[in-house]
């Protein structure tokens, strides 16, 4: 554990200490081993030793941390305390259940008036549904896109934006759009509403507004951090589905501060609405909504041990202690990281005059010192976690024996 300790503070929020633009960890061998994107330029790597890891679940006994990092011999002329612009080409994942809307959004944004280039990479069954490409690029070995349609967890596609240099060089994943139709809340579908930025809840015509709502609080419950909208023919204005920032550690703070709360509507919907005589009905249901999250959100808190897939969220005010907070981090990622599947978090840490921001999807993290806390600025934490098998309180406990 000592040794554990001490390599992870050179890792996690060590680099953000010595004042490193953007550390990306990964808990799998060498991984990053190669060049990087230009908004990494500034950072070289340090490759820290392979740590014995016998408690990790994992294909191999023994794991390497491999970090991008600062040099430490640099460190004074090569200060970067600012997230540098990132100029790679933004790309978004489109997931959901069989039948759910994809090629139907996916049409939708291929057909819009946006003056965007977009190409497509996709199975070889949608591309035959698919109008309107430039440019259409089959892959049937499952490298990019779902080797079985409809049922594919997203994050080995997530990991390939951070795992291949190719793809990280030159591409930056935008965000993960999930498709949920009613009656669609399978297993399958319930990871692909964990790791979403967007979730579309599509097909609202074919179901009463009941049916809707539990479905609605069903998706929150899951993934509180993603925003929510109810659509038909996956109708929405591009901009919620393009240009999200979802892994953007300069987006940190709207995803932790507006979580739990994020249910939109369209302009396609209102503008639906305003036609519809159901339009006063909808309205005042929403609020009832509302209502309800909050009783349902305290719940789920409540609970010991929530047996799915749920979100935590931890805010908190205070200062970490740096190692403890390491210990607690590097220790949560290397013996949790299959059940976490999405985090995100804004922290406060003893000695750094600047927020510590990152976020993470299983074993790949990314943190960095962000802006400067305000004098007169509350020192708060704000941390969300989206995974299987959480434990609110443990979480919290955890958590808060970092703090001074
Ligand atoms: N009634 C209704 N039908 C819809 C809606 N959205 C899509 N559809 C229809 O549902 C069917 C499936 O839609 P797709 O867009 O092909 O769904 P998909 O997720 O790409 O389907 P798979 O690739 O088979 O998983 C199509 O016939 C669509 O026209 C909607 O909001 N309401």
């Amino acid at each position: 554990m000592a040794v554990m300790s001490t390599d992870l503070a050179a890792t996690f929020f060590g680099l953000a200490k010595r004042h490193v633009a953007i550390a990306t960890i990964r808990l799998r061998p060498a991984q990053l081993s190669r060049s990087h994107a230009p908004a990494y330029r500034a950072l070289t790597r340090v490759a820290v030793p392979a740590i014995s890891v016998g408690t990790l679940k994992s294909r191999a006994s023994t794991r390497r941390f491999t970090a991008s990092a600062a040099s430490t011999t640099q460190e004074d002329s090569d200060v970067m305390t600012k997230i540098p612009p990132d100029d790679r080409i933004p790309a978004t994942i489109i997931t959901g259940f069989l039948g759910s809307g994809k090629t139907t959004l996916l049409n939708h944004i291929l057909t819009a008036d946006h003056g965007k280039r977009i190409a497509v990479i996709e199975n070889e069954v949608v591309a035959a549904k698919t109008t309107g490409a430039e440019d259409i690029v089959m892959l049937n070995n499952g490298c990019l896109c779902c080797t079985v349609r409809g049922l594919a967890n997203p994050a080995p596609i997530i990991q390939t934006f951070y795992a291949e240099d190719n793809v990280f060089n030159d591409v930056k994943l935008d965000g993960v759009v999930t498709l949920v139709k009613p009656k669609g809340v399978v297993n399958e579908a319930v990871e692909q509403i964990a790791y979403a930025d967007r979730i579309i809840v599509n097909k609202t015509d074919l179901v009463g507004e009941s049916e809707i709502s539990s479905l609605v609080q069903r998706i929150k419950s899951i993934n509180r951090m993603a925003n929510l909208k109810r659509t038909e023919y996956g109708r929405v204005d591009l901009d919620y589905v393009l240009g999200i920032g979802g892994f953007d550690l300069e987006r940190i703070e709207s995803a932790v501060n507006e979580e739990g709360s994020k249910e939109e509507h369209s302009k396609h919907d209102h503008e639906h609405n305003h036609d519809d005589h159901h339009h006063h009905d909808h309205h005042h249901d929403h609020h009832h909504h509302d209502e309800h999250d909050h009783k349902h959100d305290n719940h789920a808190h409540d609970h010991m041990h929530d047996p799915g897939v749920s979100s935590v969220s931890i805010v908190c005010e205070g200062s970490l202690d740096l190692e403890k907070a390491n210990m607690w981090l590097g220790t949560l990622l290397m013996e949790r990281s299959d059940d976490i599947y999405r985090m995100k978090g804004l922290l406060s840490v003893d000695g750094m005059d600047e927020r510590f921001v990152f976020q993470g999807v299983h074993d790949i993290f990314q943190g960095s010192p962000d802006r400067l806390w305000g004098s007169n600025e509350p020192r708060i934490n704000k941390i969300v976690f989206i995974g299987k098998n959480l434990d609110a309180q443990e979480l919290e406990k955890g958590f808060k024996a970092c703090l001074l």
